[in-house]
């Protein structure tokens, strides 16, 4: 569904991404791992349009993503949730939700209510600020967001990041519920190690810019994690 084929990347002159091959097949849920630093966020980013590439190409779903700007990728079937939980924080929860629809392809005014079902919370808050709601709310609200999209391919940018245990063993769940039993694709950044395992079904992983290791999760081992992944 997703393929990057010799990417290459430079902040100024600085290589950040190295001739960087990735393949996300359709269904799958693939983890995005490596140490801090790495480039996983930065080949995000690229993914999305936000970082200009220098060389290398980007296709999903049978297009070229290098020749469609950044606002044309999400209509094009593509959820982001960015690192930090980027709500809107003067917009009510409604509003926030309401900020994707007219990008979906059949042009529904309404929310559609399975985003409520998965996260009862958005419900009872619809007309609190985004910025007022904790922060496993302001992650809820944010994957919700990029959901009312109707995406075929949901990326998320570390969504457990200094979330409370609970909330991060819900939004695991939400994402298994999401690939396994709705059917969409997942490209997941993720540090903690029990929660890549529990909801992704294959792994690669990013060294110094250059993709190093890909495979099933159980082939994830511990040579591989010390090599890599420990600091
Ligand atoms: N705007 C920028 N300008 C210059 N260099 C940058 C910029 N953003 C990131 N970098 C550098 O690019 C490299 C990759 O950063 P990136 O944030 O993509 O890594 P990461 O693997 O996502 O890290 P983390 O796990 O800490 O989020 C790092 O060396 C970082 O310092």
């Amino acid at each position: 569904m997703l393929q990057i084929e010799q990417l290459n990347q430079y902040y100024g002159q600085s290589h950040t991404l190295w001739d960087l091959d990735l393949q996300v097949p359709e269904g799958t849920c693939t983890c995005l791992m490596g140490r801090n630093g790495v480039g996983k966020t930065t080949l995000l980013q690229c993914v999305m349009g936000l970082l200009p590439i220098r060389s290398g190409e980007i296709r999903f779903a049978g297009n070229n993503l290098n020749k469609q700007i950044a606002e044309r990728r999400a209509p094009l079937g593509i959820g982001y949730v960015p690192q930090g939980r980027q709500t809107f924080p003067m917009l009510t929860v409604e509003e926030n939700l309401r900020i994707g629809l007219p990008a979906r392809k059949d042009k529904a005014k309404q929310i559609p209510p399975f985003i409520f079902e998965l996260f009862p919370v958005l419900k009872e808050m619809l007309g609190r600020k985004g910025g007022d709601l904790s922060g496993g709310q302001q992650q809820q609200l944010v994957i919700g967001r990029a959901l009312v999209l109707d995406p075929k391919l949901l990326i998320l940018d570390e969504p457990t990041e200094g979330i409370q245990p609970n909330i991060v063993q819900e939004i695991g769940d939400i994402i298994l519920r999401l690939n396994r039993e709705i059917g969409l694709t997942v490209l997941l950044v993720e540090q903690k190690l029990p929660f890549a395992r529990k909801v992704a079904d294959r792994f690669c992983i990013l060294d110094r810019g250059r993709h190093v290791a890909a495979g099933e999760m159980g082939q994830l081992d511990d040579e591989l994690i010390r090599q890599y992944l420990t600091v």
